[in-house]
């Protein structure tokens, strides 16, 4: 968390050191330098904190370790023990982090997702205390002053999150609640790449919601009109990105968790212009394409064999087809034989050149031809009430396809397509039945199956149920983690491909790089370097690397985006003639420094 009264500078040696203006309970209730009982007696001297905390002085974090993890420990449940976290957050950064990155495995699904999006619907009860930037629509010319109340210089920021929450993981609009997820994702690029937490602004852009329970909650703190949509809309959006270049110029601007009719509209129209991606459409394509670089392999195939079905293709959808359309060109693929290779299917089921008007611009490359569809079977099967009135645009589709005969479901998608590979960004539980998962066993060898919806409730199929029916054969990545699987005496340990495991280190090769925009490039040598670190492919073993190991991870996707920013001339950062030596000195660890009174 950014303080405003507290300096972080670095000595002769190039140790990390506060001063601060502060004193007293100024000092202690400032969660960036407070130290609790760490603090020296000099530093109690001169930071006038002599009868503000107890006697004894523990020179090493360690008895707060302990008594924090003992009160997490202690909390009831998941949602419980997210709040503890956070309010350990807000009295104490370091200590906060400390305990985290050694608890990561098991505290990394408490801070972030899957709890992260029960902490968001739950938001209007639980909120203490503001931790990032509100900017409302109904205050387009204030954004700039809002942003900068945040108190931070032009030099004390390097990267900002944003999210308007129409589309939280898979639990669609939470509105201004939807600033958790901001927070969440910076707590990750923090415990996972040492992205220093006291140089990033977590930002809500809150456009209004349509979401009914948080418009008739008393408590909900948002903006509370329907969503605004076209040019206003855009107008926010670009007041926020100008007053954020204004303010930080150096910063990278992340975007997580927009509607699909949005997320792409926004990233085209600055990605060329400064360092910017979006998380879900270009950082959840590369981590799936780093597990499909080992999954293909295994599979004993090639990359000109595969033939993949993709459900749900909003954001994350498309942003997969993408990278593994790139992925097949890049393999010898002509760019048109390999988008062939790829079926989107949606709720009006699959994707047809017929449908081509009402289609979002990004599914558009990928619709099939009539031709080849003409004789399947279709279906008018019941209408998804709920997500009928989430994505319009789709149900409208639907609604014409069904009215013209009817919907190719999954079902009859994969009889016909024979995939090999089947990625779920569908937001819905069970579409990957135990009907279509045999069906899809039955022609290809090693099934490659990602259920990635998350939170964990809503994965398309469960990793158990994929290994039991395809008889431990399917190669399984998903969204949220889950516990390995034995089946037949193999224990098949579950690769999570979760964006938190590729944004992390793409964040801080940018950053370290000062890249002046992120490059394709980049995202897929990203991808590449993550896939190069997961474990030999012994029988079980994980697709990705384990997130134990998130940290050293970052740091070597972070050193190879660093010479890709080079050698493409988009390297703005002084002294990178070492770019494991520029990495390393940047990553922030969490240990107590010492605090100067000036
Ligand atoms: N594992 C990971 O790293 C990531 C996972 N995701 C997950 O993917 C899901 C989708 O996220 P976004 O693409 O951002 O959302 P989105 O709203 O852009 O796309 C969802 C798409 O699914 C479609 N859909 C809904 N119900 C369907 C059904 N029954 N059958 C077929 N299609 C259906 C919608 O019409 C929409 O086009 C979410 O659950 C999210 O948590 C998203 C980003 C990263
Ligand atoms: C992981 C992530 O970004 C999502 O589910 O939206
Ligand atoms: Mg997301």
């Amino acid at each position: 968390m950014f303080s405003r009264q507290a300096q972080s500078i670095r000595d002769a040696s190039g140790r990390r050191r506060f001063t601060t203006p502060a004193r007293g309970y100024q000092v202690l209730r400032d969660p960036a330098l407070n130290k609790g009982t760490s603090f020296s007696q000099q530093e109690r001297d001169a930071l006038e904190l002599n009868g503000l905390l107890p006697p004894v002085i523990t020179p090493t974090m360690e008895p707060q370790l302990t008594r924090s993890y003992a009160g997490y420990l202690a909390q009831p449940t998941d949602l419980a023990k997210h709040i503890f976290m956070w309010g350990l957050h807000d009295n104490n950064v370091t200590l906060f982090y400390a305990l985290l990155q050694r608890h990561l495995m098991e505290m990394l699904p408490v801070v972030y997702d899957p709890v992260v999006g029960e902490a968001i619907k739950n938001y209007s009860e639980v909120m203490t205390r503001p931790r990032g930037v509100y900017l409302s629509i109904d205050a387009i010319d204030q954004v700039h002053e809002r942003l900068a109340a945040f108190g931070a210089a032009a030099d004390d920021i390097d990267l900002l999150v944003a999210s308007d929450a129409e589309e939280i993981l898979g639990i669609g609009d939470w509105g201004s609640n939807g600033i958790d997820i901001s927070i969440g994702k910076l707590a990750v690029y923090t415990a996972a790449a040492g992205i220093d937490p006291h140089r990033v602004v977590p930002v809500i852009l809150d456009a209004g919601t349509n979401n009914e329970v948080l418009i008739n909650d008393p408590l909900y703190v948002g903006v509370r009109r329907g969503r605004v949509r076209g040019a206003e809309y855009d107008d926010f959006i670009d007041a926020y990105v100008t007053a954020a270049r204004q303010l930080f110029p150096k910063a990278l601007l992340h975007w997580e968790d927009f509607g699909s009719t949005n997320a792409r509209r926004i990233l085209g129209r600055y990605r060329d212009k400064l360092p910017t991606f979006n998380d879900d459409q270009q950082g959840t394509g590369a981590i799936v394409l780093a597990g499909l670089l080992n999954a293909v392999p295994r599979s004993g195939s090639t990359w000109a064999q595969q033939r993949v079905v993709i459900v749900g293709a909003g954001t994350a959808g498309c942003g997969i087809a993408d990278q593994i359309r790139d992925q097949m060109v890049r393999d010898g693929v002509p760019q048109d034989e390999a988008t062939a290779r790829i079926w989107l299917v949606d709720l009006p089921g699959l994707l047809t050149q017929s449908m081509s008007e009402g289609m979002l611009d990004f599914q558009r490359p990928y619709a099939r031809p009539e031709d080849e569809v003409k004789d399947l079977p279709r279906t008018t099967a019941a209408p998804l009430a709920a997500a009928l009135t989430r994505w319009p645009a789709m149900a409208a589709l639907r609604q014409q396809a069904i009215d013209a005969g009817g919907i190719i479901d999954l079902a009859t998608v994969v009889s016909a397509v024979k995939p090999t590979i089947l990625i779920g960004t569908s937001t819905t539980p069970g579409l990957f039945t135990e009907d279509i998962v045999k069906e899809m066993a039955a022609n290809t060898h090693h099934p490659i199956i990602f259920p990635l919806s998350n939170p964990t409730e809503l994965h398309e199929a469960t990793p158990g149920h994929l290994i039991e029916w395809t008889d431990g054969k399917a190669l399984v990545a998903t969204g949220a983690p889950f516990d390995p699987i034995t089946h037949k005496g193999v224990t098949h340990t579950i690769a999570q491909a979760n964006n938190a495991a590729l944004y992390p280190g793409l964040g801080l090769g940018t950053i370290v790089a000062r890249a002046s925009r992120v490059s394709d490039e980049m995202i897929h040598a990203a991808a590449e370097s993550v896939a190069g670190q997961a474990p030999p492919p012994t029988l079980g073993a994980p697709l990705l690397p384990s997130n134990k190991d998130l940290r050293s991870t970052s740091s070597i996707v972070a050193v190879g985006l660093v010479q890709i920013a080079k050698s493409e001339g988009i390297a703005q950062a002084d002294d990178l003639d070492d770019p494991v030596e520029a990495v390393r000195r940047s990553v922030w660890w969490p240990e107590y420094v010492p605090v100067d009174a000036v």
